[in-house]
């Protein structure tokens, strides 16, 4: 049995739907299929949320273009208007307004989960039920009944032990061949809905690999495997034909955008291997991810680029040394106002931190450490790392730039640039 994870990208409209149909009935095999919302579905979801938590105007119109974005794509796909699917469709759009006429909940981060949520609801009922059309019978699943998380809303926790009795039950493949369900959600044990972090369909699919125990998991892309760069910044980024668990780990950890850091965890305990493919070309055979040893990881240089970083520089105000109890102070403040270090430096009386700008946070955090320590920092600078570093690489990526932080080991260089 395989399960197949496709993301938004792959089924951003009628046309992508069809592709996804086309792969899904290339392959008939038992399979469990993880899917993404729609496109920038999530990206549209958030504006909502924002709107509604800070009670702006044009709520309606906002989800009036998503509804008109998703009843487009089911007109193009279903000929027969009174199919099932516009009435699926409709239900959650009114079970989203519905939410929309309530006050927020105080909890920005649970308003957030209930009403992102649709995203994926509405993108399986949709293909799930073309799938049926097209003459593939399927089950589609929610799959917040059974993959449970605890009550950290936008970054829910597996519960581990409820889901390995949950999961297997509800896809016990009698009488059902191909399941369809929803990445990135979850449900507490109260049944509320979580989400585990953007672009966590990818995370989704490999915890179903390792309770379900597949042979394979397939994650579809729109490029042809895992490159040596993102090749919308690189163009002549490579593909590298096979990479080990632990580089796939170092990749998505550093930034690559292609996988979710959280991925590789559960399907490296289980050794199952994950073949990283393009949905534009199934003759492609994409990356595969597995067990080989580190020395058969092509060796060539990796670039991996984070934009919108903010280099945080901080010292003690009284010009004391840095040390465990500030650097403990420190990280409690990171960990409270959940904010992922992507850089350490220290010296003896200064330490600097990469950290990725996200507004909201990020002014509550320079407003805590600020209590106590002197901050200076810079807004807009770029972290670039390159795994397999040679002159040349690293030549290539800092000529003519300001380097205002940069650190060296025998696999990465990672440079913080202007
Ligand atoms: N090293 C890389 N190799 C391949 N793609 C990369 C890499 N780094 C970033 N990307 C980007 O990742 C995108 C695919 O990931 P993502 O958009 O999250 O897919 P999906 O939404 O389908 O899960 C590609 O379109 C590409 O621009
Ligand atoms: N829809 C969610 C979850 C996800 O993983 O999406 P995608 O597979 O398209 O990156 C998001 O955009 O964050």
């Amino acid at each position: 049995m395989n399960i197949f994870k496709f993301g938004g990208a792959s089924v951003n409209s009628a046309d992508g739907v069809r592709n996804f149909v086309k792969i899904v009935q290339y392959y008939r095999e038992e399979m469990v299929i993880v899917l993404s919302a729609m496109g920038k579905t999530t990206n549209a979801l958030e504006e909502i949320v924002d709107a509604f938590v800070s009670k702006q105007e044009g709520i309606d119109s906002k989800v009036l273009s998503l509804q008109k974005y998703h009843t487009n794509i089911i007109n193009e796909l279903f000929p027969k208007k009174d199919d099932r699917v516009f009435l699926k469709v409709e239900s959650f759009f009114e079970q989203l307004r519905a939410y929309l006429q309530k006050s927020p909940s105080l909890i920005y981060e649970f308003d957030y989960d209930q009403i992102v949520c649709f995203g994926e609801l509405i993108s399986t009922t949709i293909v799930s039920e073309y799938l049926r059309l097209s003459g593939t019978p399927n089950k589609w699943v929610d799959i917040r009944t059974c993959l449970k998380t605890d009550d950290t809303y936008k970054e829910g926790r597996i519960d581990w032990e409820l889901s390995q009795k949950l999961v297997p039950q509800t896809f016990g493949f009698t009488n059902t061949f191909v399941y369809i369900t929803q990445g990135f959600l979850g449900g507490t044990t109260t049944n509320q809905t979580t989400t585990l972090g953007r672009e966590g369909s990818d995370y989704t699919a490999a915890i179903l690999s390792y309770i379900l125990d597949v042979d394979k998991l397939a994650i579809w892309k729109d490029v042809p495997g895992i490159m040596n760069a993102d090749p919308k910044w690189l163009s002549d980024a490579q593909k590298l034909e096979r990479i080990s668990y632990q580089e796939a780990i170092e990749l998505a950890f550093y930034g690559a955008k292609v996988i979710h850091p959280k991925t590789i965890q559960p399907i490296r305990k289980k050794k199952i291997p994950l073949q990283v493919r393009s949905f534009l070309d199934i003759n492609e055979s994409g990356t595969l991810i597995s067990m080989a040893y580190k020395k058969q990881d092509q060796l060539i240089p990796v670039y991996i680029r984070k934009q919108d970083q903010v280099l945080i520089s901080i010292r003690p105000c009284d010009f004391s040394f840095i040390l465990e109890e500030n650097l403990s102070a420190l990280f409690s403040i990171f960990a409270k106002h959940r904010t992922k270090v992507n850089l350490i430096q220290n010296s003896a009386i200064s330490f600097s931190v990469c950290v990725d700008n996200s507004d909201r946070r990020l002014k509550n955090l320079i407003a805590e450490i600020s209590i106590n320590f002197e901050v200076k920092y810079n807004e807009n600078v770029e972290l670039i790392t390159i795994r397999h570093h040679n002159s040349e690489a690293v030549e290539r990526m800092t000529n003519g730039r300001q380097i205002l932080l940069e650190q060296r080991s025998r696999d990465t260089a990672q440079f913080v640039l202007l």
